[in-house]
């Protein structure tokens, strides 16, 4: 027995209530963690994202790729994207989501975050050609982050850690009730790398 086992208990629910969201921790180990950062920093079309704020277009830093089983569209601030085929490591990723979480996914999102500086602001993940209350699966790789919930009509917030190689899933109802952010933290200076697998509906 491990008295100093932190393992993380997959079948916790983080949220209180109108939702789901497990945290598997480290699914990967060490040195495939790193291998899949690094192998994805080099062969994912990373483009720079454009976001509306207060009416006023901007390009921003973080870099974003959108994968699929077929050239899903996806509009939002004017631009429509078109999935990419799959690549070989986002196969093998995409695989290892679905069996760890038990469900099936037809697109990625990816983000990369170049240091602490760069996050992603409070939002909920209810496209309209998303599969209504589909699960999400968050697989993270490089810097460690604080990730935060907040729920839509209380405020009641929830934070976490997403480490090196780990497995988050959304799931049920959370969308509709919560919102989610990615705060910048002055003090990391290293890169990190999000992967979402989502349903899109067809
Ligand atoms: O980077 C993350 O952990 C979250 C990304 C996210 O919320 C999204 O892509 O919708
Ligand atoms: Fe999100």
């Amino acid at each position: 027995m491990n008295l100093f086992d932190f393992e993380a208990d997959k079948t916790r629910n983080w949220l209180p209530y109108d939702g789901t969201v497990n945290y598997y921790g480290k699914v990967l180990t060490r040195e495939a963690a790193d291998h899949f950062r690094d192998s994805l920093l080099e062969t994912i079309a990373w483009q720079n994202d454009v976001a509306v704020i207060f009416g006023k277009e901007i390009v921003t830093r973080r870099k974003v790729a959108w994968y699929g089983d077929q050239p899903f569209e996806y509009t939002y601030s004017n631009t429509t994207k078109r999935a990419l085929p799959w690549t070989k490591e986002l196969l093998a990723l995409k695989e290892l989501a679905e069996k760890e979480t038990g469900e099936t996914y037809n697109s990625c999102l990816l983000n990369l975050y170049h240091s602490g500086e760069e996050g992603m602001a409070w939002h909920s993940d209810a496209e309209t050609d998303l599969k209504k209350d589909g699960a999400i699966a968050s697989l993270s790789f490089g810097a460690e982050r604080k990730f935060a919930f907040k729920h839509k009509r209380t405020s009641d917030k929830v934070e976490m850690y997403l480490e090196h190689g780990s497995l988050l899933v959304m799931k049920g109802i959370t969308q509709t009730h919560w919102l989610h952010r990615l705060p910048p933290s002055k003090k990391i200076a290293i890169l990190r790398v999000n992967l979402t697998f989502r349903t899109i509906a067809g």
